[in-house]
């Protein structure tokens, strides 16, 4: 079973609905047929996830929400939920990003609460971890990250493990510029990838951790993500500023897989 490769654009609080589903088009239309085993994932902004959906149709682009809420429904104002997200066509949700920790104050138990929803209503999701700048300077890195792998991941069943995308993301490397070395990164997906299995008990869990795909975040751009991608356990990215703008985001896919 090999693992696959996927790339996702985090389009984080930018663009309208008429932007983002141009650029969506613009990004569908410029890669053509993807190779089997390759994918791509946009996330726009809430109100532009139906509009989008609209352009993907008839592509392999697949379509991802920015957050979820744990609860199907509620007087949760400003909330929105898995079986919400759902009928818009997502096939993902980012959970976990470090600016929602950060901003929103969410927890390991929320982030954990928020992939239960995700999943309950067949969706995949991609969980974010990573430390912050004085975590790594600290050397607190390997224990932050296994903290927070084994605080999402508890009680996570079989379709849990396997519908689950890891994405590295150092704070420190975050819209900054500055980029994890490849080394560094390799030896934290090496250990989140030990850390995945050893969560769990059943070997078939533990086949299924092992081959799940974990991504590199923070300042991706095209000139990087080949020797990212070179790595062992590096599977892809997810991208923030370089998958705004569309052609700088195809030149990074065209990079990343090799087109
Ligand atoms: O947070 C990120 C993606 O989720 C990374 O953002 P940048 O690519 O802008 O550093």
């Amino acid at each position: 079973m090999d693992r696959k490769q996927l790339i996702v654009a985090n389009w984080k609080m930018h663009k309208t609905p008429a932007e983002a589903a141009e650029d969506a088009a613009a990004i569908a239309t410029a890669l053509g047929r993807l190779p089997d085993h390759s994918s791509v994932a946009l996330a726009p902004p809430f109100p532009a996830l139906v509009p989008v959906r609209e352009r993907l149709a008839q592509t392999q682009l697949l379509l991802a929400a920015q957050n979820v809420h744990s609860e199907a429904q509620g007087a949760f104002t400003g909330e929105v939920s898995a079986p919400m997200l759902k009928a818009c066509g997502c096939d993902l949700i980012i959970v976990g990003h470090s600016e929602r920790r950060a901003m929103a104050n969410e927890s390991d138990a929320m982030v954990q609460a928020k992939m239960k929803a995700a999943f309950q209503h067949e969706m995949g999701v991609i969980l974010c971890i990573g430390e912050s700048d004085s975590q790594r300077n600290e050397g607190q890195t390997f224990k932050v990250l296994d903290k927070q792998v084994r605080e999402a991941v508890k009680g996570l069943s079989v379709t849990g493990v396997n519908s689950l995308v890891l994405a590295y993301e150092p704070i420190w490397a975050i819209g900054t510029g500055k980029t994890a070395s490849v080394d560094q990164v390799q030896e934290v997906h090496a250990f989140l990838r030990e850390t995945l299995a050893d969560c769990f008990q059943t070997g078939l869990e533990k086949d299924l951790a092992k081959q799940t795909e974990i991504l590199y975040g923070g300042s991706v751009k095209p000139s990087n993500i080949k020797d990212l991608m070179s790595m062992k356990d590096v599977d892809g990215a997810l991208v923030g500023g370089a998958s705004l703008n569309p052609e700088t985001f195809v030149s990074l896919i065209r990079n990343g897989f090799d087109l």
